[in-house]
């Protein structure tokens, strides 16, 4: 690339007359750590940095050109824009070479069942010889590699060349988790989604929304931007949404793509009546189309239903006729981390599972409630800088849905966990609960109280390996410490 084609890619909002011909452009990056020889470097404002401070810092590196959105005084020349992460976005569909549009491409946006409607997508489209990738909270995963990523939705740089390797690596879709973050911060623009999936809006991350319109408003920026009906190639683009979620249908006329809705509550396009959930699966009757098609899971709870509608709805979105589709739901293991049955000697149902939000907790303790026989331990705590309005409120779930809550540390992060507990239990009295801030404890308090044929919830850390405390990881890993303590006992 030349700085010419960087310009012309551009809108710019000061004219820019020099000829950038001969500026070579190797690659565009936001980030000084990574820039080399002949790079772009493009200005982001972020909230610890402000990457216009670092502009010098990227020239002596070899940048060449910068983009920028405050005035500067560099070395190189400058092409202003008013948006930097917009600009970002559109240089890195530039230097990539537009791999979204060579993909069959969901994004799955909503507060809850964003990584687990990713994964049954994957699945069905593999299960059917396709071949998908993942974008989301646990990895981005080509083929048999399973890359780390900092980011649910990681920035538009990373994203994009994902995609690319995903084309190279000759994959025929793409199925990713659309952060509200990412959606503001415009992580997932330039992204040429064909399909475009809500699952539920309900209280999270308002630390950083302020409000649930705010909220709901960065949601529907997926749906906004998904364009008409008819894509590039004459691909028709689909939305698949909730309508059992009030916010569901307010997104309905939000989007010019065709609109798929589903539901469990004899509304939508694609129903699940007759469900039935157990300890070891789920079954219901799918309505489509005039057709009912009994789904027989090894996915557990009501809120996996609405998870496999919606995923449904994906995959019809993508060409598959519905039989097909069906019948790779029954072979649908589940996803790490998210009710996930820890076998064990003792008859007690251990479960490991990424509710963090009161919704997602409220919902898996129904689903336990449906077939508990005994006792439901629920060791659940909330992470630290994150959400703290939701805290009380979680407490609140537990002690409505489990005989007995046991409260601990989730990530504390730079917060104090004392702290964090003091703030999810301190409006409650009684001696229902008991509170211990070390995690591994925590568990071991559950598993050593729970008898035959009672269930001990393990919430909120899922399929994470590591507890963060500080702004250190260190190795933890729910579904480990059961074995080991039922090796043990
Ligand atoms: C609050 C937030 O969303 N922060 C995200 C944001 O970082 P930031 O604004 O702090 O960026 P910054 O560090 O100030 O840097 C600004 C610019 O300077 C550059 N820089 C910075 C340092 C340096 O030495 N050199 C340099 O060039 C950076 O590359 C960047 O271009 O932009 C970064 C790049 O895209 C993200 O990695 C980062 O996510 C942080 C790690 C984070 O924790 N985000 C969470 C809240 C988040 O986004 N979560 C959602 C999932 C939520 C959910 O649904 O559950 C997610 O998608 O992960
Ligand atoms: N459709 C749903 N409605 C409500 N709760 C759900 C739903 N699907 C999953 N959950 C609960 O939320 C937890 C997280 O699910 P999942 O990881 O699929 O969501 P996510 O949207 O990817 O979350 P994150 O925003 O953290 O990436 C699950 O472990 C389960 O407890
Ligand atoms: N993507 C979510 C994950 C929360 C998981 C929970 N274990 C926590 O650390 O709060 C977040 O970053 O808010
Ligand atoms: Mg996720």
């Amino acid at each position: 690339m030349n700085g010419e084609q960087i310009k012309n890619a551009l809108q710019l909002v000061k004219k820019n007359d020099t000829d950038l011909r001969h500026v070579r452009v190797s690659q565009v990056q936001h980030d000084t750590r990574k820039v080399t020889e002949n790079t772009c470097f493009v200005c982001i404002v972020g909230a610890v940095v402000d990457g216009h401070q670092l502009a010098d810092e990227a020239v002596a590196k070899g940048a060449t050109l910068i983009v920028a959105e405050k005035e500067l005084s560099v070395a190189v020349p400058v092409l202003y824009v008013n948006d930097t992460q917009k600009a970002l976005a559109q240089l890195s569909v530039l230097a990539t070479g537009n791999p979204s549009s060579k993909l069959g491409m969901v994004g799955v946006t909503g507060t809850n069942g964003k990584t687990t409607i990713t994964h049954v997508v994957a699945s069905i489209l593999d299960d059917n010889n396709r071949s998908s990738g993942i974008i989301g909270t646990m990895y981005s995963k080509i083929g048999d590699r399973q890359i780390p990523v900092a980011n649910t939705t990681p920035d538009s740089l990373t994203t994009q060349q994902l995609l690319a390797d995903m084309v190279a690596d000759g994959l025929t879709h793409c199925t990713m988790e659309a952060s509200s973050h990412a959606l503001i911060q415009g992580r997932v623009r330039g992204i040429d989604f064909d399909v475009a999936v809500f699952t539920n809006l309900t209280q999270d991350h308002l630390e950083y929304h302020h409000t649930m319109e705010e909220y709901f408003l960065a949601k529907s920026l997926l749906f906004s931007q998904l364009g008409n009906a008819y894509g590039e190639q004459g691909k028709q683009k689909l939305a698949v949404i909730n309508i059992d979620d009030a916010y569901g249908e307010r997104l309905i006329p939000l989007t010019a793509a065709n609109v798929l809705t589903y539901g469990c509550q004899g509304r939508g396009d694609i129903q699940a009546q007759n469900v039935v959930v157990t300890n070891h699966g789920t079954s219901f009757d799918l309505l489509f189309l005039g057709e009912i098609y009994p789904v027989t899971m090894k996915m557990i709870g009501d809120f996996n239903v609405y998870n496999i509608l919606a995923a449904f709805g994906a995959c019809y979105g993508l060409g598959l006729a519905s039989e097909a589709i069906i019948r790779s739901i029954a072979k649908i293991e589940g996803v790490k981390g998210r009710f996930q049955l820890v076998p064990n000697h003792r008859g007690v149902t251990a479960i490991v599972d990424y509710a963090h939000t009161p919704d997602g907790l409220e919902n898996v303790l129904k689903t336990i409630n449906k077939f508990a026989e005994g006792a439901v331990y629920c060791v659940v705590g909330c992470g630290g800088d994150r959400d703290p309005s939701k805290r009380p409120v979680m407490a609140d779930v537990a002690m409505t849905y489990a005989t007995h809550p046991v409260f601990t540390s989730d990530n504390p992060r730079t917060e104090d966990p004392t702290e964090i507990i003091k703030q999810m239990t301190r409006h409650l009295s009684g001696n229902k609960y008991v509170e211990i801030v070390e995690r591994r404890e925590a568990i071991e308090y559950a598993l050593s109280k729970a008898e035959k044929h009672d269930v001990v919830l393990i919430a909120g850390k899922g399929h994470e390996d590591y507890q963060i405390i500080g702004t250190t990881k260190h190795h933890f890993d729910d579904v480990e410490i059961v074995n080991d303590y039922f090796a043990k006992h």
